[in-house]
C-alpha cells in the first residue's frame, strides 16, 4: 500500500543523464514502490523545449507512483518544498580534460543551488550532487547554504559498480559476490578503490585474486580512469550507468544496509580516518534503522595510506582553489 510520497528536484532534467533516470525515479526505484514522487524538473531556458519532450514521455508511460511534474528554468520554483535535489545539471568533460578542469565552468553553479536549497527547499531537503567536480560542487552548494552538513552528499556509487565488476571478472565470480567495495577519497583518477578491505565470497579480494600486481596497478588505474575511457570510447561521458549509480547512491541512503554490507558515499567528514573536518570524502557506509553512518576501524597497509593521502591531498586542493575563485 503506497503510504509515502517524496518531491524530487532534478536539474539538467534534459541532459544525457537526465533522461536515462527520471523514468526509474518515476517507476519507484529510488525510493521504493511504496512511495509516490512528485518531480520537479529543472532545465536552462535553452533546454525548456526538450525538458517538454520529456515531460510528455513520462505522462505517456503512466507511472503509478508518479503524481506530478513540473518543469521550470528558475531555480527556487524548482526546489520549492523539494526532500530531495539531484544535481546532475552541469557541463560534462570532454576527451583530454581531468573532471577538476570542470571547477571553473561548473563550480559558479554550485553556490546558488546552496542556498536556493535553503530557502526553498523542504525542511528535510537533501542535496546529492553527481554534476562534476561533484565532491567539491557539493562542497560549495555545503558552504554556501548554511544547512547541516549531513544533508549533503555526493557520488562515488559508479566508481563502486565499475570496480566490483572489475574484480568479479578478474575472478571469474559472479559480481554478487564483491561485497564492501568501499571507494575513498575523491571522484576523480586519485580515488582509492580499497581491494585490499573489498570482499570476494566473503574473503578479502586480495587473497582471492593473488594477482597483487594487477591490484595494485591495472585495476586502480582502469577504475580510476573509466570515466575518461568512456568519453573516448562513446564521445560524450558515461549516461545510463551514472543514472543507474544516482538511483542506487539515493536507494541506499534511504533504505537500510543489509547485513554487512557496505557502500561508497562522499559526505562531509566529521574528521573520520584523519579526514579534515567537512571536506566531502567517500568512505564506506551504512545506513540502521534509518540513521547514516561512517563505517569506522577499516585498516589501511601502507600502500592504502599512501592512496589515501593521495586523494585527501587533491581534495584539500580543490577546495583551496575554490576558496581562492571566492565560491566558498
Ligand atoms: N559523479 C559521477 O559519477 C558522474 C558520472 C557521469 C557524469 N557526471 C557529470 O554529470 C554532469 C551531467 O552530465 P550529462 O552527461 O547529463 O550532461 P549533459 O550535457 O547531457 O546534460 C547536462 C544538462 O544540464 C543542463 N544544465 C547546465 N547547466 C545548468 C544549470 N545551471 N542549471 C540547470 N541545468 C543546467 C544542460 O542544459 C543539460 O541539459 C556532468 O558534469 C558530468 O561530468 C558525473
Ligand atoms: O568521467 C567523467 O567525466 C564523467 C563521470 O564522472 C564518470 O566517471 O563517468
Amino acid at each position: 500500500m503506497t503510504t509515502k510520497r517524496v518531491r524530487v528536484a532534478v536539474t539538467g532534467a534534459a541532459g544525457q543523464i537526465g533522461y536515462a533516470i527520471l523514468f526509474r525515479i518515476a517507476s519507484g526505484q529510488m525510493f521504493g514502490t511504496d512511495t509516490e514522487v512528485e518531480l520537479s524538473l529543472l532545465e536552462l531556458p535553452v533546454a525548456l523545449g526538450a525538458l517538454e519532450g520529456v515531460k510528455m514521455e513520462l505522462d505517456d508511460c503512466a507511472f503509478p507512483l508518479l503524481k506530478n511534474i513540473k518543469c521550470t528554468d528558475k531555480m527556487e520554483e524548482a526546489f520549492d518544498g523539494a526532500n530531495w535535489i539531484l544535481a546532475i545539471g552541469a557541463v560534462p568533460r570532454k576527451d583530454g580534460m581531468e573532471r577538476a578542469d570542470l571547477l571553473k565552468v561548473n563550480g559558479g553553479i554550485f553556490g546558488p543551488l546552496g542556498k536556493a536549497m535553503a530557502s526553498h527547499g523542504a525542511s528535510d531537503c537533501k542535496l546529492f550532487v553527481v554534476g562534476n567536480p561533484c565532491n567539491t560542487n557539493c562542497l560549495i552548494a555545503m558552504e554556501s547554504s548554511g544547512l547541516p552538513k549531513e544533508r549533503f552528499f555526493a557520488m562515488t556509487a559508479l566508481d563502486e559498480n565499475r570496480a566490483k565488476t572489475q574484480l568479479a571478472m578478474k575472478a571469474g565470480v559472479d559480481v554478487t559476490e564483491v561485497t564492501n567495495m568501499t571507494i575513498w577519497g575523491n571522484h576523480s583518477a586519485t580515488q582509492y578503490p580499497d581491494f585490499y578491505n573489498a570482499k570476494i565470497g566473503g574473503k578479502s579480494a586480495a587473497e582471492v585474486i593473488t594477482d597483487t600486481e594487477w591490484l595494485s596497478g591495472e585495476f586502480i588505474s582502469v577504475v580510476q580512469k573509466r570515466g575518461a575511457a568512456i568519453i573516448k570510447a562513446r564521445g560524450a561521458s558515461s549516461a545510463a550507468s551514472a543514472a543507474n549509480a544516482c538511483v542506487q547512491g539515493v536507494y541506499n541512503l534511504t533504505h537500510d544496509t543489509p547485513a554487512g554490507e557496505t557502500f561508497s558515499m562522499c559526505l562531509a567528514s566529521k574528521g573520520e580516518y584523519g579526514v579534515d573536518e567537512g571536506l566531502i570524502f567517500s568512505y564506506p557506509c551504512r545506513v540502521e534503522g534509518g540513521i547514516l553512518k561512517v563505517v569506522e576501524g577499516v585498516e589501511h597497509n601502507a600502500f592504502g595510506q599512501e592512496k589515501f593521502q593521495t586523494t585527501l591531498e587533491e581534495l584539500r586542493s580543490e577546495k583551496a582553489s575554490v576558496k581562492e575563485m571566492g565560491l566558498i
